[in-house]
């Protein structure tokens, strides 16, 4: 399985009426990657997830998840591969009448695959895995911070132990020093858990500590997918704002790149 990508999207059309978002997207990714999904406001990032999870479809193309095309086979057969990724959605998005440990534990109750001891010894594993105290288990979402928020949900994508985690914009709404702390966790998790990773994000600071490929969405298309180092040689105006800005080159003399 080594050699064949975890996602392999060809020729991916994307229309909302008259707008085209989409037009000829293909995007390839290997285990163990962590691909970062930049560009401008509007130009699909969060869409094109939304087409890799099956929420939307496009109207042309292919999207292949762990080598099968995505609404291919039997129901338990899409259900077994619904299994193997986890997202943590745009601010988390987490059921605001359930508890935490509701939250983290509602994937594996709504598969009815665990019993009520092993689902709570679960959610007791994955509140450690993010680094939350057990006594948050019994709080309601409006009692979290922005942080710990963000650490629920991801402890929730977490929850079937997938091999593919998929966030959309992990580190919006969080102040510099909470970023850092949630990108290093996501670091560490992904080196531990050995897991692919594709994000969305416009943060540079997020992209340099995690990303070992970016995918550059600009006038419909990629047009750059490639490392850090790679794409701050692509010639394009969104990579010279983006990278080369002040807020840009900042973040890249922290991240230690020379760039
Ligand atoms: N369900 C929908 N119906 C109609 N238009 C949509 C829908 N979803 C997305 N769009 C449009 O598609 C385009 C891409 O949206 P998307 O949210 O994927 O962009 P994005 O790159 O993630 O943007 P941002 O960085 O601002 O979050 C936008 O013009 C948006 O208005």
């Amino acid at each position: 399985m080594n050699g064949r990508p975890v996602i392999d999207m060809r020729g991916i059309v994307t229309r909302f009426g008259a707008n085209v978002v989409h037009d000829g997207i293909d995007l390839s990714v290997t285990r163990g990657e962590v691909v970062a999904l930049v560009g401008g406001s509007g130009t699909g990032k969060t869409t094109l997830l939304r087409h890799i999870i099956g929420l939307t479809r496009p109207a042309a193309g292919d999207v292949s998840i762990f080598g099968a095309p995505l609404f291919s086979g039997s129901i338990n057969e899409q259900r077994t591969r619904r299994r193997r990724f986890g997202v943590l959605f745009q601010h988390g998005a987490l059921f605001s009448a359930l508890n935490v440990a509701e939250n983290i534990g509602f994937p594996l109750r709504e598969l009815r695959i665990a019993s009520k001891d092993e689902i709570h010894n679960l959610v007791a594993l994955k509140l450690a895995m993010v680094e939350l105290e057990p006594a948050t288990a019994l709080l309601m979402p409006a009692e979290l911070s922005g942080g710990m928020i963000k650490r629920v949900a991801l402890a929730r994508a977490l929850a079937l132990e997938p091999e593919l985690l998929l966030l959309d914009e992990p580190t919006a709404g969080l102040d510099p020093d909470r970023s850092a702390a949630f990108v290093e966790l996501v670091r560490s998790l992904q080196n531990q858990l050995g897991l692919t990773v594709v994000l969305v994000t416009h943060d540079v600071d997020t992209l340099a500590a995690l990303a070992t490929k970016i995918a550059v969405l600009a006038d419909r298309r990629i047009v750059s997918y490639a490392s850090l180092e790679e794409t701050m040689e692509v010639d394009h105006p969104f990579i010279d704002r983006f990278f080369r800005g002040p807020h840009g080159r900042r973040a890249l003399a922290r991240s230690g790149g020379d760039h």
